[in-house]
């Protein structure tokens, strides 16, 4: 597959994929999306591959979903359609970062919005820049319960994601440290270098031992009920996003950004 959304650097045992829309806030496209995916498979038959770090190019992070393209190629879908195609391609591959069999981080600047706070929750390690910021405005601004993917109380705690989800708010960097969602919070000028000085650490480990690790600590959360209240989630959301509440607003809301170009976040 040819690579026009991300960017995919191998240096050393690292690789880093990059979000590659910067003039549209790193908004994941489908064909991102589908790139994004198509590089991890190849990260995890690599055998030279140990580490991945997933990042974007330019300002931000991720603006989330693209909802331009969504509503393109998917405003007619029924719920089944969404159904389908939302739980391969937005709760999937987040799946699938989560179960790569080699570590991976987050490295987030700028805007980490929505769909794209979904990807770096994901990942198992957060590096942000000190401009970094998070948030999910989804049950403001599209009238939804939230993203795909209900990773917010694993990465938090439920007091302070209830308060994020029910605000439509953000957390700094800063904050998502405090609360232990981010590991780190370097300055923006350093964050690349940062995060490749861990990954090259990390990539150091005996791989095979590293997937067990990692099968291990992905085990304990599973044990407590990680992929199921994920999976109960999706469905939930699915529902959430095929009522007349939500049409009604999207079709303002989206629709009006579709038409003028202009973005749909609540940042409050
Ligand atoms: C279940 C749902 C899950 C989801 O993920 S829904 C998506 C939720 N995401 C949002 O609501 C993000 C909204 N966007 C923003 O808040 C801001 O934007 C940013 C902070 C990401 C960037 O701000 P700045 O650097 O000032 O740039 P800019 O002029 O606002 O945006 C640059 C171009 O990017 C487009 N864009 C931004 N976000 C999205 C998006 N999510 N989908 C599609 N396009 C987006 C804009 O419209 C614009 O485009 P043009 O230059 O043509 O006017």
């Amino acid at each position: 597959m040819e690579y026009n959304d991300i960017t995919y650097e191998k240096t050393g045992a690292v690789l880093r994929v990059c979000h590659n829309r910067p003039d549209k806030g790193n908004a994941q496209s489908t064909r991102l999306l589908a790139e994004l995916d198509d590089a991890l498979a190849r990260a995890k038959a690599d055998s030279e591959v140990h580490v991945v770090i997933i990042g974007g190019q330019g300002k931000h992070f991720s603006a989330g979903h693209d909802l331009a393209d969504g509503m393109k190629l998917r405003g007619d879908y029924t719920v089944e359609q969404h159904w389908h195609w939302e739980q391969e391609h937005f709760l999937g591959n987040a799946m699938r970062i989560w179960d790569l069999p080699k570590p991976t981080i987050a490295e987030v600047s700028g805007a980490c919005i929505a769909g794209g706070f979904m990807v770096a929750n994901s990942c198992d390690i957060v590096i942000a820049s000190d401009d970094a910021y998070f948030s999910d405005p989804v049950l403001h601004s599209m009238g939804a319960a939230a993203v795909e993917a209900l990773l917010h109380p694993w990465v938090l705690n439920t007091r302070k994601a209830k308060e994020l989800l029910f605000t439509g708010g953000k957390i700094s960097a800063e904050e998502g440290k405090e609360w232990g969602m981010v590991n780190h919070v370097v300055p923006r000028a350093d964050l690349e270098d940062f995060t490749m000085k861990m990954a090259q650490q990390i990539a150091k480990a005996p791989p095979h031992a590293t997937a067990m690790l990692k099968r291990s600590l992905n085990r304990t959360a599973d044990i407590q009920g990680y992929r199921n209240s994920l999976n109960a989630h999706f469905d939930t959301h699915t529902v959430s996003s095929s009522t007349k509440e939500f049409w009604d607003i999207v079709n303002q809301g989206v629709a009006a950004m579709v038409a003028g170009g202009k973005n749909s976040g609540s940042d409050k």
